[in-house]
């Protein structure tokens, strides 16, 4: 077991994973930029701005600089997936021991390059073991102790069944894998379809309409995945349909609360000021959308999100478009 850990992020998703982690390591420092919410968390034990309603364990402590994470043998980075690139290099340069292992817990890939965040990190990090968490995986529930599972992802397999004893609780049960791409093309997707759901649902669609665009997601997901080099059965599990599920269902979703408001009549500008926190599936319609171009695989779902978010098409236009595509077989 890890004796320390070190969480790059003090929003809703470090919040709840130091709630979880902070059970079983002794001593969990979160590594924020407001030293309003850093003071909170070291006297108050709670987070002012985010799911601030629970207690932190008394292990969880929070600091500013990266300086306070490097030497902790275990980091998990909890920001956009936007910083990702800055948060790792700022922690390079810091210096951080080769064996200390890094998990990424963000979900998006990087506009410009396609790359997952792990390849990032591995880039940065070259002789460090890097892994994924990844799965149906909402802040406020795992923060409230709710159960869920989730998968993670390593190619070491004595590193990934360390942090499954690190990710294990009587609420929260974790499973390996070695397949990292698809992993976090699952995670990084399916963002884009929870605003696809959530403008259906704005657009009272209707629970028939939701569960077929769902259900065309998964196929369209699984499908440009693969073709990015992740396996078609990690697709079918809790990273893939699961956080699928999660996402386009929940009123926790921040990508489906986006879409909702889109479907509602409100701007791309309006949703996301409304939200006031990260939907990473807002700058991954973009980036999910060059990656599938460049790999040339047919995403009607995507471009449907892309067109409404990015080349006004209106939200109604955009679904009758994707009804009134050529006919074709299920499964090609
Ligand atoms: N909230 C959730 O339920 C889950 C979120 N995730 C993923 O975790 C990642 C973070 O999401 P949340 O915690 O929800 O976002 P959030 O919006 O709640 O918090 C983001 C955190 O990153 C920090 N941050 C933003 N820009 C930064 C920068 N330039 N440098 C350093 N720190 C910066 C913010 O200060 C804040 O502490 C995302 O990729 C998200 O997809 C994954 C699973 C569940
Ligand atoms: O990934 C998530 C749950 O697994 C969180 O999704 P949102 O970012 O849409 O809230």
């Amino acid at each position: 077991m890890f004796s320390s850990a070190a969480i790059l992020g003090t929003g809703s998703f470090g919040t709840a994973l130091a709630s979880l982690i902070g059970s079983r390591i002794s001593d969990v420092v979160m590594i924020g930029r407001d030293p309003v919410t850093v003071d909170s968390i070291n006297l108050a034990h709670r987070n002012p701005r985010y799911i601030s309603d629970i207690d932190l364990p008394e292990s969880v402590r929070a600091e500013i600089g990266m300086n306070h994470a490097s030497l902790h043998p275990l980091i998990l980075f909890c920001v956009p997936t936007s910083v990702t690139r800055q948060a790792a290099t700022d922690l390079a340069e810091a210096g951080v021991p080769e064996e200390t292992v890094l998990v990424s817990c963000a979900k998006g890939i990087e506009r410009g390059t396609g790359d997952r965040m792990s390849v990032i990190l591995k880039e940065v990090f070259p002789n460090n073991p890097v892994a994924v968490l990844s799965g149906p995986n909402h802040a406020e529930e795992i923060a409230r102790d709710l159960a869920t599972c989730a998968v993670i992802g390593c190619t070491n397999e004595s590193i990934a069944c360390q942090l499954q004893e690190v990710f294990t609780a009587p609420h929260f049960r974790s499973y390996t894998s070695d397949d990292l791409p698809g992993i976090e093309l699952g995670g990084a997707i399916k963002n884009v379809y929870a605003i696809a759901a959530g403008i259906a649902s704005g657009l009272n669609l209707g629970d028939n309409a939701i569960s077929a665009l769902v259900t065309r997601a998964l196929a369209e997901m699984t499908r440009l995945g693969v073709r990015l080099g992740g396996r078609v059965e990690t697709f079918a599990g809790l990273s893939g349909v699961g956080d699928l599920i999660a996402t386009c269902f929940s009123a926790h979703s921040r990508n489906h609360r986006v879409g909702l408001a889109l479907g509602q009549g409100k701007s791309l500008e309006e949703a996301v000021n409304a939200l006031g926190m990260v939907a990473e599936g807002v700058p991954n319609t973009l980036s999910i959308y060059e990656a599938a171009r460049d790999a040339g695989v047919r995403t009607p779902i995507i471009d449907a999100v892309h067109a409404i978010l990015y080349e006004d098409m209106p939200a109604a236009w955009a679904l009758s478009q994707l009804l009134n595509r050529d006919p074709r077989p299920e499964n090609e």
